[in-house]
């Protein structure tokens, strides 16, 4: 036996070893799981056996509620202790499977012996020798292994600097305990490890990279100190990765003080929600929240508009050029979508502090009770000084006042007594019971009857009463709609205002909000009303952040005032630029130089190198982008002559994909009525899905999906379905190209009816193949 297979065998000896410990430790936790089963179900079962329940004066419901409390507490804390076993148990059966897949040999300075560090999922702590089997790959000393090479080497220890040297960098691949692969490695993370986790198929998950996490990729997910932390990423170059391994980094660092609960992440669509669900959980970490911006705005706004969906707008932008009012629409997205927008309202609340607000009549009954203009002249009443916000809290305190006042004199009114008639048993007995407590406590004799019937009278006018201080609550009483609508009859300087104006006014006259109105009206809304902001979240995520405007940065940095913020995105997929500026570029603004990092990736993991080479093409500055050594075949460019050719084309070269192992096959369509298009013409020859907005659970197989659905999602193969340059032939198209073409990791063909797109045409010949789909059919078959 040479050297190297003894090592792998002594290596193969220790991951046994490890394997055993870990069985033994899972068997115990099991017992224990077993045990406290028996005692949750035993405290369920006598819960009320040890409470004792007296409710006869305050002093005993008083006790009684503590008893209570305690047996709920004791109950709580035995299921979450049950839980924390139940995850270990998940936890240590996945490090079963796989221990660990790497490992460093480090020599701290002034020390004599070197530390063989095993590094995997989650640390392994043995009590028989009380040494770390495996360390997390988040501990302190693992960063050695994504950091450096051979060599001098360092980590930040919770007590400062250690400074040492890094003798041996190792990597296992290591399936159902058998070491399958083991590689020393000299530069940071091998590419022989890359290459054989790059190499496999798509799943219809996301998976995690803990394994082969890059140095600069490593950066992301390590940062501690910045308060903005700006990723601009290629496509394919791990920004989600890294951003769902920061999380899971953030939670394992400040366990004590950070739960799933503080992080939040704004995702493009739901779709992408369920295709990375599945990461944190690997990492035996519990998901944090998810949300896509609309869905946080209609969680806000509420019922007051219908608010269009985003994708809606999507479609518009993407299908109506060239239609009347086209421009103005566009012209308006982009104004809405700025800073100078958001100053323009900030101009006008500042107006509205000496005058003009509107208010609306407070109601009852068909009668007017409270003016709009004696809350007009009680709001500006409290001084032209105070915010805006301060007033309205005022204002509602002073509109409860009145409504009692109004409530008590509405008690002698004949609709009271009328309505008494038609009262049922219970409020009967609901007033003979107050009126019985009275007399128990007072113990003065009046006339039960008459006093019942005051009883009765207050219970009717309260209960009528009951939607009028809701309403003051909400802050009902202010027309912020009508408010927003007379933004419109300012003076601005964007282009096309005053159509702007029209248009937007004949929509909320119409009771709809446009999406690119959502975020500035219930910006306006929360400055007047006090802004309701998240101090829960402590860590905000926006990914594919390229597609946020400048209003909505702002707006998201003012709502989770006490979070950091993490921000991913390529501008190159700027898939409908909201404006002439683009978000990302704009954010760094937002926050102070010195609270702000920017990290850029280059490199690019997902697609082979020739449809790396291929794609980089099409965008300003791609030849910084380097690929991954992963070799594939070239992009295949289809002509095809219509429809009929072009759904045999797609047929069979899908069946064709499908012959060659690939199981995540996407035609990707522009736009959704495109996506149904295509969907009608293949549904007989292919099995596929239709992917559509309200879709959110991601699967394998063969599916149709919309241009803007695709983002952040990749699949082994990608068939363009209508690459010409009647689909793909503006400018303003370029960026959404080279998204689409970048979702294919392994094979990518664009269908051509007709002229071919120009952003394909610019580029060289031979980063690509060109048949008639005829052609590649016999190609593939004499193969
Ligand atoms: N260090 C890594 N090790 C292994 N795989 C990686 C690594 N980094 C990225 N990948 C893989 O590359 C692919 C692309 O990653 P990811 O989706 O995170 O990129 P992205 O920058 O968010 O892409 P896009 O902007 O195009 O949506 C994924 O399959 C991911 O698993």
């Amino acid at each position: 036996m040479g050297n190297w297979e003894k090592e792998i065998a002594t290596e193969q000896n220790r991951a046994n070893e490890v394997a055993a410990k870990i069985t033994k430790a899972a068997a115990a936790i099991q017992q224990v799981i077993g045990n406290a089963n028996t005692d949750i179900k035993s405290i369920r079962k006598h819960f009320w056996d040890d409470v004792t329940v007296n409710l006869d004066n305050a002093d005993e419901i008083g006790e009684t509620y503590t008893s209570i409390k305690q047996q709920s507490e004791l109950l709580n804390e035995r299921e979450r202790r049950q839980n924390h076993s139940f995850n270990r148990i998940q936890l240590l059966k996945r490090l079963n499977n796989s221990p660990y897949f790497g490992r460093i040999d480090f020599i701290e300075h002034g020390e004599s012996e070197t530390e063989k560090i095993y590094i995997g999922i989650c640390s392994f702590y043995d009590e028989e020798t009380e040494s770390f089997l495996v360390y997390d790959w988040r501990a302190p000393i693992s960063s050695v292994y994504y950091d450096y090479p051979l060599g001098p080497a360092a980590y930040e220890a919770p007590y400062g600097k250690i400074s040492g040297t890094l003798e041996l960098k190792r990597q296992y691949i290591i399936r159902n305990g058998e070491i399958t692969s083991v590689f020393d490695t000299g530069v940071t993370i091998g590419d022989e490890l890359l290459q054989e986790v790059l190499g496999g198929q798509a799943d219809s998950q996301m998976k995690s990279i803990v394994a082969t996490i890059q140095k600069e990729q490593n950066l992301i997910i390590r940062n501690d100190k910045s308060r903005l932390l700006i990723v601009q990423g290629a496509a394919g170059s791990g920004k989600t990765s890294a951003a769902l391994q920061r999380v899971a980094y953030l939670l394992y660092r400040y366990r004590v003080k950070l739960t799933a609960d503080n992080i939040l992440l704004f995702s493009p669509n739901p779709l992408f929600n369920s295709y990375v669900a599945n990461v944190l959980p690997e990492l035996g970490e519990e998901n944090m929240q998810q949300t896509t911006f609309q869905q946080y705005l209609l969680q806000m706004l509420g019922r007051e508009f219908d608010v269009e969906d985003a994708f809606i707008q999507m479609e518009y932008v993407l299908t109506a050029v060239g239609q009347p009012g086209y421009d103005t629409r566009l012209n308006g997205i982009s104004f809405k979508s700025s800073l100078e927008f958001m100053e323009m309202i900030e101009g006008y609340l500042e107006e509205l502090m000496k005058s003009g607000m509107i208010f609306t009549d407070i109601k009852f009954l068909g009668r007017v009770l409270i003016s709009s203009q004696s809350i007009y002249d009680y709001f500006y009443g409290l001084g032209a000084t105070r915010p805006i916000s301060n007033r309205m809290k005022l204002v509602s305190e002073w509109l409860r006042k009145e409504l009692r006042r109004y409530e008590r004199q509405e008690v002698k009114k004949s609709w009271v007594e009328e309505e008494m008639q038609y009262l049922d048993k219970e409020d009967y007995l609901k007033s003979y019971q107050k009126v019985s407590n009275e007399k128990r406590m007072k113990e003065d004799t009046f006339d039960d009857i008459e006093r019942e019937q005051e009883v009765l009278a207050a219970f009717i006018v309260k209960r009528r009463f009951r939607p009028l201080y809701k309403k003051v609550k909400e802050f009902a009483f202010l027309d912020a709609a009508e408010l927003y609508r007379r933004l419109f009859e300012k003076e601005a300087s964007a282009a096309d205002w005053k159509k702007i104006c029209h248009e937007t006014i004949a929509n909320l006259d119409d009771g709809e909000l446009l999406y690119e109105d959502a975020a500035p009206f219930l910006f306006f809304k929360e400055q007047v009303e006090g802004f309701k902001t998240n101090t829960l979240i402590r860590h905000v995520f926006i990914d594919e952040a390229q597609d946020y405007s400048p209003f909505q940065f702002a707006f998201i940095k003012k709502i989770f005032p006490r979070s950091k913020l993490t921000v991913l995105g390529d501008s190159n997929q700027t898939i409908f630029a909201q404006g002439n500026e683009v978000g990302l570029e704009v954010v760094a603004s937002l926050f102070m130089e010195e609270e702000t990092e920017k990290i850029t990736l280059t490199r690019s993991y997902r697609s082979t190198l020739q449809i790396v080479e291929f794609t980089r093409k099409m965008i300003e500055g791609g030849d910084e982008i380097e690929p991954f050594n992963r070799k594939g075949n070239k992009p295949v460019v289809l002509q095809v002559n219509d429809e009929q050719d072009t759904a045999d084309c797609i047929a069979e070269t899908i069946k064709g994909l499908q012959a060659q192992g690939h199981h995540t096959i996407a035609i990707i369509c522009k736009t959704a009525s495109e996506s149904r298009e295509a969907y009608l013409e293949l549904k007989e020859r292919l099995s596929l899905k239709l992917i559509g907005t309200g879709k959110t659970d991601y699967e394998a197989g063969i599916v149709v999906i919309p241009s803007y659905l695709a983002k952040g999602i990749e699949f082994d193969a990608v068939v363009i379905y209508d690459g010409s340059k009647k689909s793909y032939g503006l400018e303003s198209e370029r960026r959404l190209f080279y998204t689409v073409c970048t979702r294919a990791m392994h094979e990518l063909y664009i269908c051509s009816k007709g002229e071919i797109s120009p952003f394909v045409a610019e580029t060289p010949a031979n980063l690509y193949e060109q048949r008639t789909w005829k052609e590649s059919f016999h190609s593939r078959k004499s193969k």
